[in-house]
């Protein structure tokens, strides 16, 4: 059973550069200023503040939230790109994370030397490596462009590969940064089926998005951040009545399929 745990969860990015004392009085002197300081007194942008939640199989969780509110560096957090300032993390599954479409991948390389890059990354047997490929080519529709090297690849193509690549095995934990919504509406199509047959085996799903119709459409639950912290954690059209403009929740509710 996969789980997902986070205890009192703050991150601080180190503000380099902010010696001169009237720029450090003037960060800091703001009221609700997300600046502050280290223990060593040195300023710091805090990123997110005592963030709290649990999550279980089947639980498909989207973070919303204004620009600069906290969204990526939960994310990151969470993939264990970024270690905690303070709080705990603690989960059980196998986590793939979805967070930068040329994460794990060779521009130079064409895309079939990077399928078989990862087979080899992943370990995989001569057979397991031969599906994994046919997965792949069939889900990414990429054809002859398979055969030049990615640097040539559209930004759509990418994620195409990128998604394709890291959604061939069920993982039990998924986390997904808004990119993948660079795919054309017929990838999508295919993506959100993708998606929904690894929730269905009962796994996690993270989603950092600025789009309602697409949160509405794959998620069960919704966090809002704001200013680092959480503001509401909630069933996802709960949190959306209060998060949207009124007549931006009366469209999507009318929109919802
Ligand atoms: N590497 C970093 N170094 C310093 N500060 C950072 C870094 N990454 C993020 N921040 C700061 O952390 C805060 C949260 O940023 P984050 O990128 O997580 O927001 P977001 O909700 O994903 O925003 P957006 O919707 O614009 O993508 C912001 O104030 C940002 O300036």
């Amino acid at each position: 059973m996969a789980y997902l745990k986070a205890s009192d969860i703050s991150i601080d990015f180190p503000l380099y550069h902010t010696e001169n004392r009237s720029l450090k009085k003037a960060l800091l002197g703001q009221v609700s200023s997300r600046f502050g300081v280290d223990k060593k007194s040195r300023p710091v942008v805090q990123a997110l503040r005592d963030v709290s939640f649990s999550l279980k199989t089947g639980d498909r969780l989207g973070l919303v939230g204004s620009n600069g509110s906290g969204k990526t560096t939960l994310l990151r957090t969470l993939s264990g790109i970024y270690q905690p300032t303070a709080g705990t993390l603690s989960m059980e599954g196998k986590l793939i994370s979805l967070l930068d479409p040329q994460q794990g991948m060779n521009m130079e390389l064409t895309g079939y030397e990077n399928i078989r890059l990862r087979s080899y990354y992943l370990g995989l047997s001569k057979s397991e490596s031969q599906m994994f490929e046919e997965d792949v080519v069939g889900f990414t529709e990429l054809n002859e462009f398979l055969d030049i090297p990615v640097r040539n690849y559209s930004s759509g193509m990418i994620v195409r590969l990128a998604f394709g690549m890291a959604t061939a095995f069920s993982p039990e934990i998924l986390l997904m940064d808004e990119w993948i919504l660079a795919g054309d509406a017929a990838f999508m199509a295919k993506a959100k089926k993708r998606v929904e047959g690894m929730v269905q085996h009962a796994d996690i799903l993270v989603l950092a998005s600025h789009s309602p119709s697409i949160l509405a459409e794959w998620t069960n639950r919704l966090i809002w951040l704001d200013g680092g912290r959480i503001v509401a954690d909630g069933p996802a059209m709960e949190v959306f009545e209060s998060y949207l403009p009124s007549q931006d929740f009366q469209q999507l509710l009318k929109t919802r399929p």
